[in-house]
């Protein structure tokens, strides 16, 4: 279990790429943990699913659209008191299918440069940071 004594919930997190390089978020609903702030979309792993499983399920649920290729980004574990996340992050290079909030969530296409301007839940930070980083480094 990775040693740690904590159990962390494990997310799949995904930071989804857009054509014009921008980054797609969801604002999540109020009533959830962490509600009315901005995410990159996903959700809990279920079973013993495969993080490419959960993370192709999620993205169906959430936005209806089908992940052709994906690859990891950054480990993020994060202590909210009441509940520890293990933030499982992947780029989301290609997908097929247009994107719509199926729960009723807002979208954002947002340039990479503008997202250190939204708010995020607290474990994001090391997230944002590594997109940024990403970016840059795809530019070169
Ligand atoms: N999807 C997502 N979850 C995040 C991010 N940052 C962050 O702290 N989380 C936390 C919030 C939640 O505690 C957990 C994800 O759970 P969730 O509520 O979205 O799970 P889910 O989509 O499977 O939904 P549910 O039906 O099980 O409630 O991870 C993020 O950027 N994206
Ligand atoms: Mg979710």
């Amino acid at each position: 279990m990775g040693g740690s004594a904590i159990k962390h919930i494990h997310v799949a997190v995904g930071v989804i790429l857009g054509a014009d390089g921008r980054i797609l978020l969801a604002k999540r609903p109020e009533h959830l943990h962490m509600g009315g702030r901005w995410e990159f979309p996903g959700g809990k792993v279920e079973g013993n699913e495969s993080i490419q499983v959960a993370m192709a399920r999620e993205l169906k649920e959430e936005l209806d659209i089908e992940v052709k290729a994906m690859e990891p980004l950054i480990e993020v574990r994060h202590d909210y008191g009441d509940k520890q996340v293990f933030l499982d992050t992947w780029c989301v290079t290609e997908f097929a299918g247009k994107e719509r909030g199926v729960e009723g969530q807002e979208l954002a296409w947002v340039p990479v440069s503008e997202l250190p301007e939204y708010h995020f839940p607290d474990a994001n930070q090391p997230i944002v940071d590594a997109v940024l980083k990403y970016a840059n480094a795809s530019h070169e």
